[in-house]
């Protein structure tokens, strides 16, 4: 079944309502009757009289309230919850357009979300169950929440202060799954108490004000709601995943600065990794890039099974036009992607015991499967799906290892399910039919204490006896292995499917490698490309050549895009020209990678500037739009400064010969001694010295010792680099650099 794709268009907020409305519902001759428009129509942003067309599942116009769309797109998955379905459910769009108000939604019972509003389904559900079973199926509702920022994840249960500075990892199950090692798993039982915990956790969650919207959210939330259904015989677990996602930006238009700056470039990589994944899977691509941000790795699009809803949330007003056509493009894409409509298994209970607690790391299960082409996962899933449509049922897991899950805090031990796609590991332990199992294998009690799994029969022993289940459970998934191999293999040969295994390894292992920067910058550099920043991709890609020494690929995309930058400057008019509203490229020398076009003027008359080396942004107010768009900034005359007495300036020193300055950071030979002391300072990493550098308070110099000790060994090696530690920007490098006094 593919990702089904409903469109959201907000209403005009108060400062909105005299701007110009672009984006309008439509129905076809086929709506009338359903009642809900499918189309969304823009302008094309080139010339009003043209437009374009996308199609959704359904489309909701300004005036929709919480409730149609709830009841129209949500309540009706409720049913597949119970019945074993997992689902997905996110929202998408820039920033400001909506999509915290659709998933949390505001307080009043009309404005309320759609995750209050599942919670209250389900809710509504569990007691239903319960009375039609006669009490005999008990229902329980257990919570993960965490948010994913800036590429970490960090409990939404826990308060901010109990974080560490990495986040909690990610990990791959054995079952495929990808999981978050060390959630706080909370039992629900009303709907009082989730409003109560979900209340306390958004408070955690990270938000600010930027200048698109004054509660911002800058982090991915996502709510993993798991319901257990236990009967005498069954348990079986479904999870609904609730996912909204931080809104991508323009940078020009955000006016953010370093801080937000920083959580906004990884806000926009993730989902720059989320288009690319959805882009493979709908080229059918045998390598998803998922693993290339956390939030793609735990969303998996296309390899989760069950149901999966995408809100997209759109703005009206022309402000967003490009940003719109933007998010309505993902989407039309993402519709397309297929996703396994696979039920989870029922576990039966007959021998079995919980596992011990385990939910330490069992938060965040969203069905993962091995990497495969989406055809053949869907298959393979169908055939699944297909036995059970023909009455067959399935194996019975009497003995289920654990997934090598650590206690933790609570209930809910139940093993992993969505059993649809398996995969047999290599290096599992084959089953031994004749032996009993030497090491013995991890059995389960009843809850009742009746013990069944003692029970001798026939004279077997309880350890001859679940030998010979192991070997039937693994002669089956053997069997199932095979026929998804007979589906999957032609795609790729052996050799390369050696050589995507050994990337994916090599991936993972950056994934914790902290002295890795370097694919940081480069991801960033390609990113900022992407979207035509050329001088922040430059910056980025120079800021990696360091740490790819000798790489002559990115030697030359350097100097490509220096030329590139080059050319279009020398082709803009002046910015002194009267007749040109649009400035050139940029509007910071600390990005401006090119010497001769640096605006060295603004120091030009000031031969007393303070500045003694090319850091020094021109205009230190904007020294953060270094990371904005190239090519449609305004030129803003920077302010000038101050002179203050020649007599009380420190001489007039370059980091490094103009000549030079675009071939990446300076050597140290070159940098100015004020320069040098600074990182000599910061390499110290010690906090006291930090501490007394001119404008670090005690947070800050921690929060700079805290990234150091995160690179491990790697020093900082320029100022450039020293400004992108997490809580440090140009401005603060300069003025801690200002503040020192140097003997000549
Ligand atoms: N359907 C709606 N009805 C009324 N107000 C809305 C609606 N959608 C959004 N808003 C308002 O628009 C503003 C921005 O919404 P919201 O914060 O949900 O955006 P967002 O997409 O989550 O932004 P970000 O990605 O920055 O977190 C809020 O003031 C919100 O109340």
């Amino acid at each position: 079944m593919s990702v089904r794709v409903v469109a959201r268009i907000r209403p005009l907020l108060k400062h909105e309502l005299d701007k110009d409305t672009i984006v309008t519902a439509e129905s076809t001759s086929d709506d009338s009757t359903k009642g809900t428009p499918t189309i969304v129509r823009i302008p094309n942003p080139k010339t009003d009289s043209e437009s374009f067309s996308f199609q959704f599942s359904s489309v909701y116009e300004q005036e929709a309230t919480q409730q149609e769309l709830f009841d129209a797109e949500i309540s009706p998955t409720v049913k597949h919850l119970f019945n074993g379905f997992d689902l997905s459910i996110f929202a998408h769009g820039c920033t400001g357009t909506g999509k915290t108000h659709t998933m949390r939604g505001g307080k009043t019972l009309a404005d309320r979300g759609v995750i209050p509003r599942l919670l209250s389904a389900i809710y509504r559900r569990c007691k239903k169950v319960e009375k039609d079973s006669v009490g005999a199926t008990k229902v329980e509702v257990t919570l993960e929440y965490f948010e994913i920022y800036c590429d970490r994840v960090y409990d939404l249960f826990e308060p901010p202060e109990k974080r560490t500075q990495s986040g909690l990892p990610i990990r791959d199950s054995a079952k495929g799954k990808t999981v978050v090692v060390g959630l706080t798993e909370k039992p629900c039982a009303t709907l009082k108490e989730f409003e109560q915990l979900y209340d306390q956790a958004n408070v955690n969650r990270s938000t600010s004000a930027t200048k698109l919207n004054a509660h911002s959210s800058r982090s991915h939330a996502v709510l993993c709601v798991k319901i257990t259904q236990t009967t005498e015989d069954t348990i079986r677990v479904s999870r609904a995943s609730c996912i909204d996602l931080a809104g991508s930006e323009d940078n020009r238009r955000t006016d953010n600065n370093k801080e937000r700056l920083v959580e906004s470039s990884a806000i926009n990589k993730s989902l720059f990794v989320l288009a690319q994944c959805v882009d493979a899977i709908n080229k059918k691509q045998a390598r998803i890039p998922y693993r290339e941000s956390k939030m793609t790795r735990i969303l998996s699009l296309g390899q989760n099974s069950g149901l999966t809803v995408m809100i997209l949330n759109l703005a009206p007003t022309r402000a967003y036009h490009l940003d719109t056509l933007a998010s309505l493009n993902f989407a039309s894409r993402t519709k397309k992607i297929e996703v396994a409509e696979v039920e989870n298994d029922p576990i039966y209970r007959a021998m079995t015991k919980p596992l011990a607690a385990t939910s330490s790391i069992g938060g965040a299960t969203i069905t993962r499967q091995p990497l495969r082409p989406l055809a053949a996962a869907h298959n393979a899933n169908m055939q699944e799906v297909d036995k059970k449509k023909q009455g067959q049922k399935p194996n019975k897991a009497f003995s289920v290892y654990s997934d090598a899950r650590k206690s933790g805090s609570r209930v809910s031990n139940l093993p992993s399910q969505n059993h649809g796609v398996r995969r047999i590991d290599p290096h599992k332990r084959p089953a031994d039919s004749s032996i009993p199992t030497a090491r013995p294998t991890k059995t389960f009690r009843s809850a009742d204490n009746t013990s069944r799994a003692r029970q001798v029969e026939n004279g077997m022993t309880k350890e001859a006896i679940e030998a010979m289940i192991s070997q039937r459970i693994d002669e089956k998934l053997a069997e199932k292995a095979l026929q998804d191999t007979a589906v999957s293999a032609p795609a790729l040969s052996a050799e390369l499917q050696r050589r995507l295994d050994d990337l994916e390894q090599r991936v993972e292992a950056r994934d914790d490698d902290k002295s890795g920067p370097g694919l940081q910058f480069l991801l960033m550099g390609k990113q900022h490309l992407a979207r035509g920043e050329e001088v922040s991709a430059l910056r980025m890609f120079q800021l990696a050549l360091p740490h790819f020494p000798g790489n002559t690929r990115l030697g030359s995309k350097i100097a490509k895009l220096e030329e590139s930058i080059r050319s279009k400057r020398e082709a803009l008019p002046r910015p002194a020209d009267p007749v040109d509203p649009v400035p050139p490229a940029t509007t910071s020398p600390r990005m401006a990678p090119l010497p001769p076009k640096r605006r060295k003027a603004v120091h030009a008359d000031d031969s007393t500037a303070s500045d003694d080396d090319e850091f020094a942004p021109a205009n230190a107010s904007d020294h953060d739009d270094s990371y904005a768009s190239d090519s449609s900034f305004k030129f803003k005359k920077p302010a000038r400064k101050t002179t203050k007495p020649a007599a009380k300036k420190l001489p007039i020193f370059r980091d490094h010969d103009a000549s030079s300055r675009s071939a990446g950071p300076p050597a140290p030979e070159d940098q100015t001694p004020r320069t040098a002391r600074l990182l000599q300072i910061i390499n110290t990493r010690d906090i006291t010295q930090i501490k007394a550098l001119k404008g670090v308070g005690a947070k800050k110099a921690d929060a700079i010792v805290n990234c150091l000790v995160d690179m491990d060994d790697e020093e900082v090696k320029d100022l450039g680099m020293l400004a992108m530690l997490k809580g440090v920007g140009g401005k603060s490098v300069e003025t801690m650099r200002m503040g020192l006094t140097v003997e000549f």
